[in-house]
């Protein structure tokens, strides 16, 4: 089977519902059979994919985010095709949000077997003009926001004696990736933070791993100028951008047992990127651009 491929349009970034409940997997339809996950941004172009893949290898996936509309749209599409889902809206940048979701989602079910954070996002912008506000509301929604909910995740795996398991989607924070830093801070914590509590939490049974993305097209890339989006397909040796559902899978790769001896890692999915390529999510500076080439 070949590698997929994004197919080319110009009208919408991403994958739709209904290619999302066709897309072919590598994975078993009982993989993640009759386990709970929570996943926050759950209605974004990669939470989507997550949704829908973990959903149909078995999973009953409650998805959250701010916007109940789009949440209920995922969901009702996905019990449409007889999968198992559930909205709850939550904003994870509230700690007591986030509290009463996982003990809503624990009474409901009496179980959560694993937590992806999907939540997450930035504005480019360079460093230098960042203002206090904005460098707040990027560490406060991906840093701060994903402790939240690891934290609560795991207090609930302790207290109910559960094994856990957490996937946290982060960016690649080593190389070729300019015009966020705010969200490279975040994202190196985020890293930082699981490696910890990968050994930390390893006696309760939890499993702490991150997905770091490359260019993958998705209605995110809204919030980035055509120029910069234009560019991003080139960002990789691979010379175009990945698919929500290549996060997806190497998400169900960690989630279910297929990742039973990886904890503390992060895995990138990024085409290469950061081997070769760089994204300038601002436009790449004039200093940069050598004039000899
Ligand atoms: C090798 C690897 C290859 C890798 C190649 C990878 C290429 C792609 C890179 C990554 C792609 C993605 O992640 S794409 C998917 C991610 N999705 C997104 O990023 C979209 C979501 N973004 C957001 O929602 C926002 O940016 C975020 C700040 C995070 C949260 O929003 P909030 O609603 O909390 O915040 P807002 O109220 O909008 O703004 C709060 C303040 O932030 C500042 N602010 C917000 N937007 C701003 C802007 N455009 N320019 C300046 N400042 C801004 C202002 O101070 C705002 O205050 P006021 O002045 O008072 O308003
Ligand atoms: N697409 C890409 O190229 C890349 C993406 N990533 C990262 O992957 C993750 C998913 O990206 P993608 O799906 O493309 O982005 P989207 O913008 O499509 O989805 C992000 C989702 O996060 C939710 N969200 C944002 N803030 C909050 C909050 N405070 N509380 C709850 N939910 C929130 C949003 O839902 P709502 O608005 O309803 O709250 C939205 O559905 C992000 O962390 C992103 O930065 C990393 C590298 C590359």
């Amino acid at each position: 089977m070949a590698d997929d491929h994004m197919p080319q349009r110009s009208d919408r970034l991403g994958l739709t519902d209904d290619e999302l409940a066709l897309h072919r997997t590598v994975f078993a339809s009982d993989a993640l059979k009759d386990m709970v996950i929570v996943l926050s941004g759950g209605a974004g172009g990669i939470g989507r994919a997550i949704a829908w893949l973990f959903a149909r290898l078995g999973a009953h996936l409650v998805v959250v985010g701010r916007n109940q509309g789009k949440l209920s749209a995922l969901t009702s599409n996905m019990t449409a095709k007889g999968l198992q889902a559930s909205a709850c809206a939550a904003d994870i940048r509230d700690a007591d949000a986030v509290a009463r979701l996982f003990d809503t989602v624990w009474q409901t079910h009496g179980r959560v077997d694993g937590l992806i954070n999907s939540a997450g996002g930035q504005f480019p912008q360079p460093a230098i003009d960042f203002s206090v506000k904005g460098w707040n509301a990027v560490i406060d929604t991906n840093l701060n926001g994903t402790w939240y909910m690891m934290q609560t995740a795991a207090r609930h795996w302790r207290d109910n004696k559960q094994p856990g398991n957490i996937v946290n989607i982060v960016v690649v924070t080593t190389h070729g990736l300019y015009g966020i830093a705010h969200s490279i801070a975040a994202r190196s914590g985020v890293i930082g933070l699981s490696r910890s509590v990968a050994v930390e939490w390893a006696p309760l049974n939890i499993r702490v791993n991150c997905v770091a993305p490359g260019a993958i097209e998705t209605e995110g890339w809204n919030v980035y100028a055509p120029e910069a989006r234009a560019a991003y397909p080139r960002s990789n040796p691979m010379m175009r951008a990945g698919s929500p559902w290549n996060v997806a899978e190497a998400c169900a790769y960690l989630a279910s047992p297929s990742g039973a001896f990886v904890t503390g890692e992060t895995l990138t999915v990024d085409g290469g990127g950061q081997l070769w390529g760089e994204t300038w999510t601002t436009g790449k500076p004039a200093y940069f651009i050598d004039k000899d080439t």
